[in-house]
């Protein structure tokens, strides 16, 4: 038996009309399932959990929403062990491109009946999460473009790109970087005028922003990347270098490695955990190893890993 969880909104609708696509096939192909549509990332989680504990076995928790819902039933399907298929239906879509999950709906429901069964690791704190902890510059980003009224009108545009981009220029202006201590695996390293610092168990977020590369989903570790002491408009030449993740060799991206990692600026910042508010405190995030259960396409595991980039690269503002 599969649950299906179909967050309607996700990616602008995307989310409905992938449900109405698999709908159909999962008659075509008898499957037994049951639907669940969730109303909100507040309330997914315990409507999961209750739906879960109609049974004892289910074969799969298919989510069909972008990174936001997969983040909204990380802690019912590792509570009870199920594993976790991906219709992929956001805008960013991060987490099914680390699995090479296709963004095509038949094909990611084939992944997620026919696939194999790839134990991941969840980030742990403030909750579970599967692609990134981000604090500082990105995770400003995310709340003003919620915040503001460019969102709802680019929306109305169906131009949500757009958006985006008004809110990296706007946050490039008002934002303020500041000293920041992250402690990781118990050696603490001090950056000055800290812009972002990024917990990360996939390589990428929004939407194919390679910011660690080098990032592995089940190799037990998390990889953070920190960017500091660079100007405004080195910031802004940045952003073209992280959709190749080559900004790992500036001088002013330093990556670390380990199983924890606590994140505390000077001055409070947001934080967003698979593109979600975390608030604004100190972060202390570790790896749980294995925690999680991801149903991926067989081609997945035979590809190879992701080649070994450097850590603990570039200049480290004096700690
Ligand atoms: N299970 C859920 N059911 C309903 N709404 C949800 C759920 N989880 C999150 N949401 C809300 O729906 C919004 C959009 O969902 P989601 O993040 O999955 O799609 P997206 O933002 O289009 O894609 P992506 O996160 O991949 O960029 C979230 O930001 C959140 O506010």
């Amino acid at each position: 038996m599969y649950l299906f969880v179909i967050n309607p909104r996700s990616g602008g609708g995307a989310g409905q009309r992938s449900w109405l696509r698999i709908e159909r096939l999962l008659k075509e192909r008898a499957a037994e399932y049951e639907a669940l549509h969730t109303e909100s990332a507040s309330s997914a989680g315990s409507d999961v959990m209750q739906a879960l504990s109609g049974r004892e076995h289910w074969s799969a928790c298919v989510v069909i929403g972008g990174d936001g819902t997969i983040h909204s039933v990380l802690e019912a399907l590792r509570t009870r062990g199920v594993p976790l298929g991906i219709v992929p239906a956001g805008s960013g879509n991060d987490t099914a491109r680390a699995f090479g999950i296709p963004l095509e709906p038949k094909a990611a429901l084939d992944a997620a009946l026919g696939g194999i069964r790839v134990p991941v690791d969840l980030l742990a704190g403030n909750g579970y999460t599967l692609t990134a902890v981000a604090s500082g510059f990105d995770a400003q980003v995310a709340e003003n473009v919620n915040a503001s009224r460019y969102k709802r009108v680019c929306n109305a545009l169906h131009a949500g790109r757009l958006a985006y981009l008004i809110g990296i220029l706007h946050t490039l202006i008002t934002f303020k970087p500041c000293r920041a201590s992250i402690v990781c695996d118990g050696q603490e390293h001090t950056f000055e005028d800290v812009w972002l610092a990024s917990v990360c168990n996939l390589p990428s977020y929004g939407g194919g922003l390679l910011i660690a590369p080098q990032a592995r989903p089940d190799d037990g570790r998390l990889d953070v990347c920190v960017v500091y002491g660079c100007s405004r408009m080195q910031l802004l030449r940045l952003f073209p270098t992280v959709l190749k993740g080559s900004h790992v060799s500036l001088p002013f991206v330093t990556m670390l490695r380990g199983t924890s990692a606590a994140v505390s600026f000077e001055r409070e910042r947001p934080a967003i955990g698979d593109g979600e508010s975390l608030g604004r405190g100190a972060l202390a995030v570790r790896c749980e190893p294995g925690a999680l259960t991801v149903l991926a396409p067989r081609a997945w595991a035979a590809a190879d890993p992701a080649p070994q980039a450097q850590v603990g690269a570039g200049r480290e503002g004096g700690a």
